[in-house]
């Protein structure tokens, strides 16, 4: 029986360019040490089912392998070739599934019950794309340190653990150690697929960012795969990560966008392209060689530049109807309290807000924003930018494994691991990490 391994992939923020990036805008994102976490478990022989045990969203569902639709992949034939996917989904495929998730969580309240769905579409959608009838059994337990439904990526990250843990079953990687930049666009335009089936009309900027982690310029090209440019001189900016615990979902935000866009393409045209203008104004700055964003009178001067490119973006989504109250609030005590530039980020309409603290501000003005914030009831969370992108855990997934022993982790445990930092000790990655025993298809 095929010993246990462990995936995982970062959350990101959208420094510069949300919604935009739908319409073929340039969009600058980074991932964040926030992760997802996949656990997969062989079973036995006689044990042919696939279970989904998603802890976050408390989504458990077992399914018969052979009760699948198989026979509606297109990819069944073509499988042997892992044949990246195009920008559109399999409508066959689509509806073959479709009975199966609409079974699912029968009882719960609909918003519960969507959240459920989405999920399973994504996991029937690439399993049945990737996997085979005569599969064996497993079982896929998701922990994630990324708050859901807030803007950073969550979907996206799960995305990207289950085509690349998918991908790995099939035999279709080779490990991190060689011609990665060929497998992590597998990985990547199977995660897409996956996106589709959760929201709707993505740009692809999330898994994009969230497979290839640190910093990526994205831009979704019409007719021709998207252009991709990894940002390794992405500076260390300092960002502080507030979030609101409004809950929305991207593909609603995307949608409401999208009918504005088609009612009134005069202005919202406009507003759109004058997003991407400042995602292209910010990474002619932040890549030009005399920026440093350092403590000198030029960083300081450097770093105003950029808060005034927040302004601008969060202007242009505000005028969007991309914000909320809450987001609102967020903005008002930073600027009331001269903190910083606050800028949403993701697709908004609650979820997260990111700011950029003035480069003079004091640590004590500084907490003191931080208190205001619990008070509202928003939470500050701890994030490094320029993670890691998509990697493995365990020593016999490749022939080259990673150096020294690498201990199982216990699938109890991880299941049941009582918070963010209880899971990152175990894993060894996050916040806290070591990393030992992990390898990325990407340099870090
Ligand atoms: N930890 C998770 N476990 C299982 N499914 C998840 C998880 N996180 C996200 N999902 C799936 O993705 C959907 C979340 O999409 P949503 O638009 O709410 O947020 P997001 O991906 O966090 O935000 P954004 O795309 O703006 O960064 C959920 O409804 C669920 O189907
Ligand atoms: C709002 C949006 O631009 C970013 C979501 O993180 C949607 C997308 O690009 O897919």
């Amino acid at each position: 029986m095929a010993a246990p391994f462990m995936v995982s992939a970062p959350g990101k923020v959208i420094v510069f360019g949300e919604h935009g990036a739908v319409y073929g805008q340039p969009a600058i994102a980074a991932a964040i040490s926030l992760r997802s976490y996949l656990h997969v478990k062989t079973l036995s022989d006689s044990e042919r089912t696939v279970t989904l045990d998603f802890k976050d969203i408390a989504f458990y569902h077992t399914w018969a392998i052979d009760s699948l639709p198989w026979t509606a992949s297109r990819y069944a034939s073509a499988r042997k070739l892992y044949q990246c996917h195009g920008g559109s989904l399999d409508k066959a495929l689509l509806a073959a599934i479709q009975p199966l998730v609409e079974s699912i969580s029968p009882d719960l309240p609909l918003k519960e019950r969507k959240v459920h769905r989405g999920s399973a579409t994504a996991f029937l959608y690439l399993f049945l794309s990737l996997g085979s009838p005569q599969s064996r059994g497993f079982v896929y337990t998701l922990r994630s340190t990324i708050p859901v439904g807030a803007g950073l990526g969550s979907s996206a990250s799960v995305c990207v653990c289950l085509s690349a843990a998918l991908l790995i079953q099939g035999n279709a990687l080779e490990g991190p150690r060689r011609d990665w930049d060929t497998q992590l666009e597998r990985i990547n335009s199977w995660a897409y697929a996956g996106e589709l089936c959760i929201h709707g009309d993505p740009s692809g900027v999330d898994n994009t960012v969230s497979c290839r982690g640190k910093a990526v310029l994205f831009r979704k090209n019409a007719d021709r795969p998207s252009s991709i440019t990894p940002l390794d001189y992405f500076p260390t900016l300092r960002l502080l990560l507030i979030n609101t615990k409004q809950a929305r979902t991207t593909a609603e935000q995307v949608k409401k966008v999208q009918q504005l866009k088609e009612a009134n393409q005069a202005v919202i045209g406009p507003i759109l392209d004058a997003i991407g203008q400042v995602a292209e104004e910010a990474l002619q700055f932040l890549s030009s060689a005399t920026t440093h964003l350092d403590d000198s009178e030029e960083g300081r001067a450097a770093i105003r530049n950029l808060g005034r490119l927040f302004l601008y973006n969060h202007g242009l989504l505000v005028s969007l109807g991309a914000s909320h109250p809450c987001l609102d609030r967020v903005w008002q005590l930073a600027d009331t309290a001269q903190i910083g530039w606050t800028k949403l980020t993701g697709a908004g309409g609650g979820g997260c807000a990111i700011v950029l603290p003035r480069p003079d501000v004091s640590e004590d003005a500084v907490r003191e924003f931080e208190r205001e914030i619990t008070k509202e009831g928003f939470k500050k969370h701890e994030a490094v930018l320029g993670a890691a992108g998509v990697g493995v855990r365990g020593h016999t997934v490749f022939r080259t494994g990673p150096e020294g022993a690498v201990e199982e982790i216990d699938e109890e445990q991880f299941a049941n691991a009582a918070d963010a930092r209880a899971i990152e000790r175990l894993v060894g990655l996050g916040g806290q990490e070591t990393s030992k025993g992990w390898m990325f298809w990407s340099a870090r």
